[in-house]
């Protein structure tokens, strides 16, 4: 096979910014050399085009390359609904999400959302996510269908609830343990799909389903678990009554034996520190969503606390608590949150932004060894950002001193509209429908990608 030779400005994180000054490499004009979908050399483009002549050279010159980002908490049946401003969660979940969940029970509607929901995530320059499934099995099966056929990679699962929400959404332990057992056996480890063992809150489940979600992960070790976690006030106040033996939110889910290396709990905005010492010690992550945080009024991330307490943090759109699919924006929003919280804030830079929407993610998903950065031996999940021409992003770019302010630029000012091509292992899972690139334009119409000169 002839490898590919990708000639780009490109930026990423194989560290991470909070504990490794110079986490942040970039090349200006480099190359990135690909072969069978993998990452197999990388340096400046022309020594890479001088040790490899063989190699098709692939021109992204213009805007930058950066990791696919990984979105690590957003939620397929509710796609349809992003956009429900004005309640706070309970009240949210009631009248705005679980009405539209529940029509996932027609197996026509729950592909239609299945498709949107996947073109969302693609055209924003997400590779892989943490998906919150259905409560249906059938619609989950529909979604893991539908996610191969656009080779994104997905971790997901059927969403399992005894009590509280509606009784069409409500399951039994015993058919939550059938049911999530042949999705199992159908779909984890399936070409780029895995299962995430996926209760919705404590909430909403029982002692009884939190341990036929343990039964599931007791017999299949390689499976991920999510849920969500502290929230909401309201929420954490309500799971307190309904679980007066355990000692917090998190013990409801550590009593039943869920947490892991591949835990995954969205939100934790209002955890104490006896939760985030045990939330480290089982080495689980949190999934900051700083837009639905906002939407919904849940309250600030301490995001300070977490780093303290040495819980990993990475980032999720929570769609459609969230507004909307873009990992840009979801970094800048986490960005202008720590920035309100003044001294109990994180001054996030550029990189941390960066990290935050890429590598973290991987790290998350216990898929760091595999993308997450453009080291060698890497998939090449890859999304290049170009601003059409005559954007204000594009003159923001011509114009900045240097790879942080591109950087910044990108994150305070990019959208769904500069998303070029977006690739998955190798194989192009998005392109934008051409028109307005300054792609197109001649080499030396073209300026300078990541600093003017
Ligand atoms: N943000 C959010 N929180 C939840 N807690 C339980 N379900 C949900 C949900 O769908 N979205
Ligand atoms: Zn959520």
């Amino acid at each position: 096979m002839t490898p590919t030779l990708y000639r780009a400005a490109f930026m990423h994180t194989p560290s991470s910014p909070f504990t490794d000054a110079d986490a942040l490499h970039i090349q200006q004009d480099g190359g990135l050399l690909v072969n069978g979908g993998v990452i197999v050399d990388t340096g400046d483009f022309a020594s890479m085009k001088t040790a490899h002549p063989e190699a098709q050279v692939s021109d992204l010159k213009g805007g930058v390359l950066l990791p696919g980002f990984i979105d690590t908490h957003v939620h397929y049946p509710q796609v349809r609904m992003i956009g429900g401003l004005g309640r706070p969660l309970l009240e949210w979940l009631e009248h705005v999400t679980l009405p539209e969940e529940a029509r996932l029970q027609d197996h026509t509607y729950a592909r239609a959302v299945a498709k949107d929901f996947l073109h969302g995530l693609r055209c924003n320059g997400t590779t892989t996510a943490l998906v919150f499934g259905s409560h249906f099995k059938e619609a989950v099966d529909i979604f893991f269908e539908e996610a191969a056929g656009t080779g994104l990679r997905t971790v997901a699962g059927q969403v399992v609830s005894d009590r509280m929400l509606r009784p069409e959404l409500h399951t039994t332990p015993e058919l939550a343990y059938s049911e999530g057992k042949a999705l199992i056996e159908k779909w984890n480890g399936k070409g780029r799909a895995r299962y995430a063992v996926t209760p919705r809150f404590s909430l909403s489940a029982s002692e009884g389903i939190l341990d036929a979600c343990a039964a599931l992960m007791n017999e299949y070790p390689d499976l991920h678990f999510t849920s969500h976690i502290n929230e909401n006030v309201r929420e954490v106040q309500t799971v307190r009554e309904l679980f007066p033996g355990s000692l917090d939110y998190l013990d409801t889910y550590d009593r039943a034996g869920l947490l892991g290396r591949r835990s995954v709990l969205a939100h934790s905005v209002h955890t104490s520190g006896r939760e985030l010492g045990q939330m480290a010690a089982h080495s689980c992550t949190a999934a900051h969503c700083p837009c639905s945080n906002s939407a919904l009024g849940s309250g600030l991330f301490p995001l300070k606390k977490h780093l303290n307490a040495g819980v990993h943090v990475a980032l999720g759109t929570d769609v459609g608590g969230g507004t909307g699919f873009s990992m840009l924006k979801e970094g800048l929003q986490a960005y202008f949150m720590q920035q309100l919280l003044g001294d109990d804030g994180v001054s996030l830079t550029p990189a941390h932004l960066l990290y935050l929407s890429t590598r973290a993610g991987a790290e998350a998903l216990d898929m760091h060894d595999h993308i997450g950065d453009f080291s060698v031996g890497k998939a090449f999940d890859a999304v290049w950002l170009n601003p059409p021409e005559g954007s204000t992003l594009q003159a923001i770019l011509g114009h900045a001193e240097s790879p942080s302010e591109t950087l910044a630029a990108l994150y305070a000012n990019g959208t769904q509209a500069d998303v070029a091509q977006v690739w998955v292992g190798g194989d192009e899972v998005y392109a934008r429908a051409e028109g307005a690139s300054s792609s197109q334009l001649t080499p030396a119409q073209r300026q300078s990608p990541v600093m003017a000169s």
